[in-house]
């Protein structure tokens, strides 16, 4: 998966080039950055374990960093910087990162999000005349680029007339903990050329020697919308899993300007971290399928995940992913598919009636007769809009009505010994009707696989959302609020808890974009943990970011878990990053961490967040699951009323709009 990329390493008076060479063709998933290095800086990566380390020669290193392996955004300029021989405790290390065009990168999404290439400095201001060479190292055919971005640079190191515009130029806050003026004469000049857009890259550099400034103590605190792992089952200790970011189009994309955007730029599936679900984005605007003008379904031959498929290659692929003989389907089937996963849930039953299908289309909801031609009778399935660790999700098209649904298919076989999680989708899902959670329709079952046909929400989950975002206005997130509240409200009056409650979860109901427009609204998805809660639980389930604290100490908890659950959700929607977070990905810090609850809002990032918002974030991760408020409490909260209400009043729409 490496390409043996160009290696440019050049040293210009204070900045030390990386580059890297994209492997083409392939997907985009690493970041990769190869450096001399020495022995002791090896071995501490590799303690640290990442996914790859190589060596390429005696002292050059490669480190393919991925969105999973990283935490934060301070941990990630410490593994930067370590990797460019600069560990955490040298003074030379890694502060800053900015883009070829001069913007700061603040968080890891701004990081993972197809920047080309970074400028990664310490502490003191860079050089015009540094900057310059190395773009002109990065970027020798592309003069107008280099032109473009020099500008910018020029723009933003012109000596600042007062105080003033000196705050503004960014860089001295970090400065000011140091209290050395010669320690801002030194800094960690390394340029680094990031390519998110090749599944792996390479980058290559020089150490520098000389005098550094020590750690300020004061690095960016602003972390990733990371999503943690999910556990594939209650029973299992909580643990972290892999992600790896999707592919966006690269700014200048590679190497070209004004690229149209075909079908094949649709971008990659990202990996989601917390549960390894393959995400899909939608289609982009005006791809519509050949098959059918309204909703679009797959053009044909593209394999990978993520990718379109023909109806054919689906049945090929569910072959592929069944055990190869029947007769053992059967028997597999026979001992892990309880009787009552095959019962449809009172409510699915009457969505067949409301939804008239045709006589062609009437597929039972019970037995497992049923046969991959029968399902394929009745549904257009068309492409893959998520894959969890059990089961994909393929939008599809009722072919009486051209209805557009999703389907989650899951494979029956991956089932064994965790069959209540379906069971639970069937049942609770299949019983709850309300506009601010996904609606089941119907079920059907073949030998091997189950078919659970769901309303389509079309704009992606609100974990992409953040990931696209960043952060959200106040207005926007107190609607998210008061959508999940809702939801929360009506599965909590059933006694019903989700315990699995996160953005991944949460499914968007029109596209993303008008996301940040605040238009979007919120529905619950993924019942497959939820339970009917009559005493105190104390299986311990759920995803660590999220998880509450009552889970962790095994004292039983019940409903009060998704609130806390909402609470991480409210803080990172309006800040970015996770209240709970463990600098160095440490799942046992990170519990203790939760169960201390000790929350802190940091500046700068919190400054401009109304007290009223904090407020709430702090009423709803309050350990004490007794005085935590509860989702009804929540909707009845003023800055809640409030903001939704602002988002009501712009955007014409009640807060019950499906
Ligand atoms: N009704 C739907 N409409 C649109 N997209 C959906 C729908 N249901 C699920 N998805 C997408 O598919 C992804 C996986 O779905 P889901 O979480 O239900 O699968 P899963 O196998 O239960 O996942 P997990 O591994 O978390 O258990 C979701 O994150 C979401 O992006």
């Amino acid at each position: 998966r490496i390409s043996m990329a160009t290696t440019v390493a050049t040293w210009s008076s204070h900045i030390l080039l990386l580059s890297l060479k994209a492997s083409r063709g392939e997907k985009p998933i690493f970041i990769v950055l190869v450096f001399f290095s020495s022995w002791t800086s090896v071995f501490s990566l590799q303690r640290k374990q990442y996914d790859f380390v190589f060596f390429l020669a005696v002292c050059k290193v490669t480190v393919l960093l991925n969105r999973r392996a990283v935490v934060s955004f301070e941990q990630l300029l410490l593994d930067l910087s370590e990797a460019l021989g600069f560990p955490r405790w040298h003074r030379g290390r890694v502060t800053r990162l900015y883009t070829t065009h001069a913007r700061e990168v603040k968080g890891v999404c701004d990081f993972f999000c197809g920047e080309v290439a970074f400028l990664a400095l310490g502490k003191a201001r860079p050089v015009l005349n540094s900057v310059q060479d190395a773009l002109e190292e990065l970027f020798p055919e592309h003069s107008h680029y280099r032109a473009d971005a020099l500008q910018v640079w020029e723009k933003k190191l012109r000596p600042a007339p007062d105080k003033a515009a000196k705050a503004d130029s960014g860089y001295s806050e970090e400065t000011e903990n140091t209290g050395k003026i010669q320690e801002m004469q030194q800094d960690a000049r390394t340029h680094v050329k990031n390519h998110t857009n090749a599944h792996t890259s390479q980058h290559v550099g020089k150490n520098q020697e000389g005098q550094y400034i020590p750690d300020s103590q004061k690095s960016n605190k602003k972390n990733s919308c990371k999503k943690p792992a999910h556990l594939p089952n209650n029973l299992q200790k909580l643990c972290v899993r892999g992600e790896v970011k999707e592919r966006h189009p690269s700014p200048i994309g590679p190497f070209k300007h004004n690229e149209v955007l075909r079908e094949t730029d649709i971008p990659s599936p990202i990996l989601c971290e917390n549960c390894l679900a393959t995400r899909s984005r939608p289609l982009a605007p005006g791809l519509v399928s050949t098959l059918s003008g309204r909703v679009p379904l797959p053009p044909v031959s593209k394999k990978q995940k993520g990718s379109h498929h023909t109806g054919q290659e689906v049945k090929q692929s569910d072959v592929s992913i069944s055990p190869s003989s029947p007769q053992v389907n059967r028997d597999k089937e026979k001992s892990s598919a309880p009787s009552q996963l095959l019962r449809p849930a009172p409510h699915v039953a009457s969505a067949h009636t409301e939804t008239q299908l045709t006589e062609s289309c009437v597929l039972p909801c019970e037995g497992t007769d049923l046969t991959l031609a029968d399902i394929e009778r009745c549904y257009e399935i068309g492409r893959l809009i998520g894959d969890g660790n059990f089961a994909v999700v393929r939008e599809c098209r009722r072919r009486d009505n051209g209805q557009p649904v999703a389907v989650k298919i899951v494979e029956r076989s991956k089932l064994v010994g965790r069959e209540h999680m379906m069971q639970n989708e069937l049942s609770l899902l299949g019983s709850l009707s309300h506009p601010r959670i996904v609606r089941l329709l119907a079920h059907h079952h073949t030998h091997t696989h189950s078919y659970l046909v769901m309303e389509l929400v079309s704009g992606g989950d609100l974990f992409e959302a953040i990931n696209d975002k960043g952060r959200f206005l106040e207005p926007e997130a107190g609607r998210m609020v008061s959508d999940v509240s809702e939801a929360l409200n009506y599965i909590h009056c059933r006694s019903i808890v989700h315990r699995d409650l996160k953005p991944e979860n949460l499914l968007v109901s029109i596209r993303i974009e008008k996301v940040s427009a605040g238009i979007g609204r919120l529905k619950l998805g993924d019942f497959g943990l939820a339970m009917v809660v009559t005493e105190p639980v104390f299986t311990i389930c759920g995803t660590p970011t999220y998880v509450a604290p009552e889970i962790l100490r095994e004292t039983g908890y019940g409903v009060p878990v998704d609130v806390w659950a909402l609470g991480v959700i409210l803080y990172i929607l309006l800040c970015g990053f996770a209240p709970f977070r463990s600098r160095d990905r440490d799942q046992e810090e990170l519990f203790k961490l939760i169960k201390h609850a000790e929350l802190h809002f940091p500046s700068p990032y919190w400054d401009s967040i109304s007290e009223e918002a904090k407020g709430l974030v702090r009423s709803l991760l309050k350990p004490d699951p007794t005085v935590r408020l509860t989702a009804e409490q929540i909707l009845q909260h003023h800055w809640v009323k409030a903001m939704a209400s602002v988002c009501g009043a712009n955007h014409n729409q009640s807060p019950n709009t499906p």
